[in-house]
């Protein structure tokens, strides 16, 4: 894959190149992303598909928390996995489960993690990671222990540290799963203000709505990449069609 389009290198005001190029990713002797090749530069990218079709796998291949077992895959110009100090600084991922992204007692240290790990020192990490705080209206969380939060404020912890380390490309992994509407709503303003671009896996099409494109995936294979008004209604005709048949989970491939 060459790098020719400089303007492809980086995440711009329009959106953030994507280019995988027959990827696949094997776990377990099971092909979870099969010859997986797709080209896309938006702002707002939706990605929908039923249980088990790769769509976390997926977002963990573009953070760069895992390697391709074969193909080639670009994230503004880099491969997120090989260049991890480029991925750390513009990309933020924002895990399904909360539980998997918190590692710090206490919510400041949670949000100022990330800085030290860009470089900042000490007392720049803590000023910047209170500035988020504040920002997000949660200056008093600032010495609340996370395992004492509900699920929602975790949520929101988690995204305030990512938030907190400035990146050009947000993915979030279903953000909303089990939040209440206030909460969701919290964090659906935020997302609608944020500058950056985003890649939002979720069930629910109204997560999406106003989305420039729609990645919808089977099998850890493009099922349709395009305009929300076309794919949408296609893929909710064929989850309906499947959801009048048994086969509610697929294990057999
Ligand atoms: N570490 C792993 N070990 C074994 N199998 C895995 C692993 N990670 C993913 N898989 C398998 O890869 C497939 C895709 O999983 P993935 O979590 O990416 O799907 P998903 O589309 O995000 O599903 P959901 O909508 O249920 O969250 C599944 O069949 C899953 O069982």
């Amino acid at each position: 894959m060459s790098n020719t389009n400089s303007a492809a290198k980086e995440c711009t005001e329009t959106g953030c190149a994507i280019r995988l190029d027959q990827v696949c990713l094997e776990v377990e002797g099971k092909q979870v992303i099969n010859q997986l090749s797709l080209q896309t530069n938006v702002r707002r990218l939706g990605v929908i598909g039923r249980n088990g079709s790769g769509k976390s796998t997926l977002s963990r291949l573009l953070s760069g928390l895992i390697d391709t077992t074969a193909g080639e895959l670009e994230v503004a110009g880099f491969n997120p996995f090989k260049d991890r100090r480029a991925a750390l600084r513009q990309i933020g991922l924002l895990f399904q489960n909360p539980e998997h992204q918190i590692i710090f007692p206490t919510v400041l240290e949670e949000v100022t993690f990330g800085l030290r790990q860009l470089g900042q020192d000490k007392t720049l990490a803590t000023n910047n990671a209170l500035q988020v705080l504040a920002a997000f209206g949660k200056s008093h969380w600032q010495d609340a222990h996370c395992s004492a939060l509900s699920q929602g404020q975790k949520h929101l912890v988690c995204l305030m540290a990512i938030v907190a380390m400035q990146p050009n490309l947000i993915i979030l992994d279903e953000p909303f799963a089990g939040l209440d509407i206030p909460t969701k709503r919290q964090l659906q303003r935020y997302l609608d203000s944020f500058a950056g671009s985003l890649i939002h896996i979720s069930h629910d099409p109204d997560d999406l709505h106003g989305y420039d494109q729609l990645l919808w995936l089977e099998a850890g294979q493009v099922a349709a990449l395009g305009e929300p008004d076309e794919v949408m209604p296609r893929y909710l005709a064929a989850m309906h069609e499947l959801g009048e048949s048994d086969d509610i989970s697929d294990l057999s491939r």
